[in-house]
């Protein structure tokens, strides 16, 4: 029989493109509530008690809302996208290349990562793991993401009349939301300086990583780094570790969605600096992509099922 899925925040950017993974799959059953039911807390009430699953495609303090809601004799299981659980008590987080298939397999409640931590995480913490980085450097990533990082009110205003952007530095409180995950799930003893940025295109992002190898006590050279990622990394269907010659990275404005997750370690010449780069989808791989990845491995499902490769 299939399950049942509700995703609450389903008109949202990310349950839009979470409901594209799952079209035409024989496994799960859309629950749907319509125009007029999909903020009415009774309806969803109801859809979050009857659901197997539900996804919280919702900002923060409705998915919290949400959590409440729900019944935890229901024997409903939760993936959460929003930022709202991801460092909680009781919720596993839902990156399976990093905590295991089977942890997230077994799990009730799962937090997506955030899609900046996703790129961070994927250079960092099976370096810092392997002692080839050491966990109590002063990290710095530099970030860009398209503008459907912040969802319809981003787009909307990058998308209306009289918006001349081409690139908006923001975060410059050094306070932004996703540092807690970055430090946490990687093991470092300090939080990232974290400087994200928005380009004029819809979707995908750089996350950059730059590292002086040198000044660092105990980092390894960047071939060893590369190869440990390649390593811990062979058997993940959705991550690359390129080791061909690469002059540029880009992004593109009309990209199509992904869910893979491509990592570089470009460096100089005699291996005293490193820029460790996770190129990837905001809502691929960064939300709808990991949420579906997740799904899979909670449902006993095919996990690339549904994904973009
Ligand atoms: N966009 C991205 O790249 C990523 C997003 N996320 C996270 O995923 C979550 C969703 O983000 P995103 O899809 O971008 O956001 P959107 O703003 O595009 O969508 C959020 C949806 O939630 C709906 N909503 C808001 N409050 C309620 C409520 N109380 N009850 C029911 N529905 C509600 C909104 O309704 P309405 O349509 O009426 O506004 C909207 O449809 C956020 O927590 C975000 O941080 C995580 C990683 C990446
Ligand atoms: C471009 C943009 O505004 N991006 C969002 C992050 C999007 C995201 O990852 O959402 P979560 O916070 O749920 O992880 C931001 O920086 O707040």
């Amino acid at each position: 029989m299939a399950h049942t899925v509700f995703i609450d925040g389903g008109a949202g950017t990310t349950g839009l493109e979470i409901a594209d993974r799952l079209e035409g799959r024989k496994e799960f059953d859309l629950v749907r509530l319509n125009e007029g039911e999909r903020k009415d807390e009774d309806c969803r009430r109801t859809a979050l008690n009857f659901a197997d699953f539900v996804i919280l495609c919702l900002p923060d303090d409705a998915a919290r809302d949400a959590v409440d809601m729900i019944d935890p004799e229901s024997g409903t299981r939760i993936i959460d996208a929003s930022t709202a659980h991801r460092t909680a008590p009781g919720w596993i987080y839902g990156f399976p290349e990093l905590v295991g298939d089977s942890v997230v397999a077994g799990a009730d409640r799962v937090s997506n990562p955030g899609c900046y931590p996703t790129g961070f995480l994927a250079l960092i913490a099976p370096l810092v793991r392997a002692r080839l980085l050491p966990r109590d450097w002063p990290y710095t990533v530099n970030a860009v993401s398209g503008y459907s990082g912040g969802g319809k009110s981003l787009i909307q205003f990058f998308e209306g009349d009289g918006n001349n952007i081409a690139f908006r530095d923001y975060g410059l409180g050094l306070d932004h939301k996703h540092l807690p995950e970055m430090q946490s799930k990687a093991g470092l003893t300090y939080p990232p300086v974290f400087a994200p940025a928005v380009v004029p295109g819809y979707r995908g992002m750089v996350v950059e990583v730059p590292l002086q190898i040198t000044a660092m006590r105990s980092a390894s050279p960047p071939a060893e780094l590369r190869e440990e990622l390649a390593r811990y990394f062979a058997d993940a269907p959705l991550v690359t570790v390129h080791d061909e010659e690469v002059g540029e990275l880009v992004l593109h404005k009309d990209a199509p969605p992904s869910d893979r997750l491509d990592l570089y370690v470009f460096a100089n010449k005699d291996g005293s600096m490193a820029r460790l780069v996770a190129v990837l989808d905001n809502l691929g791989k960064g939300a709808s992509g990991a949420a579906v990845q997740s799904l899979n491995l909670m449902a006993g499902c095919d996990p690339m099922a549904g994904l973009r490769l």
